[in-house]
């Protein structure tokens, strides 16, 4: 259902509205990042998952690698329209043409700045410039859209005279181009609905102001019927506008549905991994934090009904809802988090784990599963035995293969093993995993590195979380060795999770 509670929605439920994915173009532009020709694929089929109408797979002008991983994606035979960004060149036709693509991006431009001062051509002439490109791509049987490069800084008047000859030459569509992310939602609307009189239009918006869902949106709401996106809003500078940002607001305040939303976060992840661009922890859809609540009141209010401080569920775009421990934790989701790992007590000390949660969040530091164990214990007396301890670690790197050895305490004996892998940390890994056969059998579900301090001497934080079953804990560890770090972080998870599968802590009393 929509959310808005005027009874004049901008875009009523039944428009139809597309999405084309420019992740593998504009979103592969953004500094330092390269996608290889497999990781265009990987990606691209994640796309058609989602259900993205129009695939722009990259600009086949580039060169040689570039053009064979467009033909790469064009070879998936997608039910996507793939496409190629051309620039105002019968060359770069060709050269789009040689990837097979079902259609191609012809960029021309649309402001003086870019007519004169960057192609240094005439109005007059991009206009004849213009119908000879789109008659010549259509001759070769490709789909077309024409976009007005800076449209948005353009004489609207030009723009237009230039958007209605892309037409006559028989362009399937124009785009309004908000180039440098300059424009706001007015002038949007205002080019948006004078090209859409004109034929089929597209939305192009960039968000260096921060407005590029709301430009994307008021665009769709002058009439605009396909909005360029990129996962997790990757692209030049401050980034393109995001797909998933656009998909779920067309879903959620106008019940215009565009995508398969629960596909997002893979895709995100997916994505992320490969352009090695990590999600920004706040980000909307996508970030850690979208569903994750750690304020006392708000996760109080979220155990008591789910969509008290959420305004959809975490499933709808892939992902699930998780309860956070820190400075202002309250009581209510210290007992909702001892629950999920088995561990039951009283209300005053419900109360006192809570105020030291609250102390040791004070201290600026993130409150872990393993935290909130430990002082659970401390609390309620319930001593237990561990049952995995490191007693001892040697790792060595800068050799051929990176070794180490691992000594552990397991049920009180002790074990040796070693191993072999791609640096030290994973080496370690290995042998720990080998010194507990089957007990190692948890999936390590993340694992972050955050320097404390400054300097080649900086204490460094590593934060696991490994799951075993249907259960997962987190355990952060600081020391100056990263591999000592990694290994005591991952030990001290898995001797949690271990623990709680032996010997559950007993119920304390009232
Ligand atoms: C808004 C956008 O996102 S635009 C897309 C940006 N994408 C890219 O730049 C793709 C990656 N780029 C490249 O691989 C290279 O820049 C290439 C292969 C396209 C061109 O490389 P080069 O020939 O060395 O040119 P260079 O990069 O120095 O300059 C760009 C040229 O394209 C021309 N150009 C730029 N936009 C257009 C256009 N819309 N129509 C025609 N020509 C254009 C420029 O005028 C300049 O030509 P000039 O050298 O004759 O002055």
């Amino acid at each position: 259902m929509p959310v808005n509670y005027s009874t004049e929605q901008t875009i009523p439920s039944d428009r139809t509205v597309r999405l084309l994915d420019t992740t593998l173009r504009d979103g592969e532009q953004a500094p330092g990042v390269s996608l290889s020709p497999d990781e265009k694929v990987e990606i691209a089929r994640g796309l058609e998952r989602a259900g993205v109408a129009v695939i722009e797979a990259g600009s086949a002008c580039t060169g040689a690698g570039e053009r064979q991983a467009i033909s790469r994606v064009t070879d998936l035979e997608l039910d996507a329209t793939v496409t190629s960004f051309c620039r105002g060149l019968e060359h770069d036709i060709d050269l789009a043409l040689e990837c097979d693509v079902d259609g191609v991006h012809i960029v021309v431009p649309a402001s003086d700045r870019h007519v004169e001062g960057k192609v240094g051509t005439s109005r007059e002439d991009n206009l004849e410039a213009t119908a000879e490109l789109v008659e010549y791509a259509t001759d070769h049987d490709l789909w077309v859209e024409v976009i007005g490069e800076d449209g948005s800084r353009a004489d609207l008047d030009y723009l237009e005279e230039l958007m209605a000859t892309a037409l006559d030459a028989g362009a399937d569509r124009t785009c309004f181009a908000d180039t440098v992310g300059h424009t706001g939602p007015e002038r949007t609307a205002e080019a948006v609905s004078r090209l859409a009189d004109l034929g089929p239009v597209s939305a192009h918006t960039h968000d260096d102001l921060g407005l590029g869902v709301t430009n994307a949106i008021t665009a769709v709401s002058a009439g605009a019927d396909l909005v360029h996106c990129t996962v997790n809003g990757l692209g030049e500078r401050a980034g393109n506008v995001a797909l998933e940002e656009v998909a779920i607001a067309l879903s959620h305040v106008y019940d215009v549905e565009t995508l398969e939303l629960e596909e997002l976060y893979d895709l995100a992840q997916l994505v992320s991994r490969a352009t090695g661009v990590q999600l920004p922890p706040n980000k909307a859809v996508i970030g850690e934090n979208a569903f994750t609540h750690e304020s006392g009141i708000h996760t109080d209010g979220t155990l008591k009904d789910d969509k008290m401080y959420e305004p959809y569920a975490p499933e709808t775009v892939g992902r699930e809802r998780r309860l956070a421990l820190g400075k202002h934790t309250g009581r209510a989701g210290v007992k909702a988090t001892l629950e999920e790992h088995g561990v039951e007590a009283g209300d005053d000390e419900i109360s006192e784990i809570a105020t030291r949660v609250t102390e040791l969040g004070d201290r600026g530091r993130r409150v872990t599963d393993a935290d909130l164990l430990a002082i659970a214990e401390d609390v309620t007396g319930d001593d237990r035995e561990r049952v995995v301890e490191l007693l001892d670690l040697t790792a060595t790197s800068g050799g051929a293969v990176p070794t180490a050895s691992i000594r552990l305490a397991v049920d009180g004996e002790e074990r040796v093993a070693s191993g072999t892998g791609s640096g030290p940390v994973d080496a370690a890994v290995s042998a720990v995993r080998e010194a507990l056969g089957s007990q190692a059998d948890a999936e390590l579900e993340s694992y972050r590195v955050n320097a404390v301090t400054g300097g080649t001497d900086a204490v460094v934080t590593v934060e696991v979380t490994m799951a075993r079953d249907d259960r997962s804990v987190t355990v952060a560890r600081s020391e100056a060795d990263i591999t000592r770090a990694s290994v005591e972080a991952m030990v001290d998870a898995l001797d949690r999770l271990l623990a709680s599968e032996n010997q559950p802590l007993t119920p304390a009393d009232d």
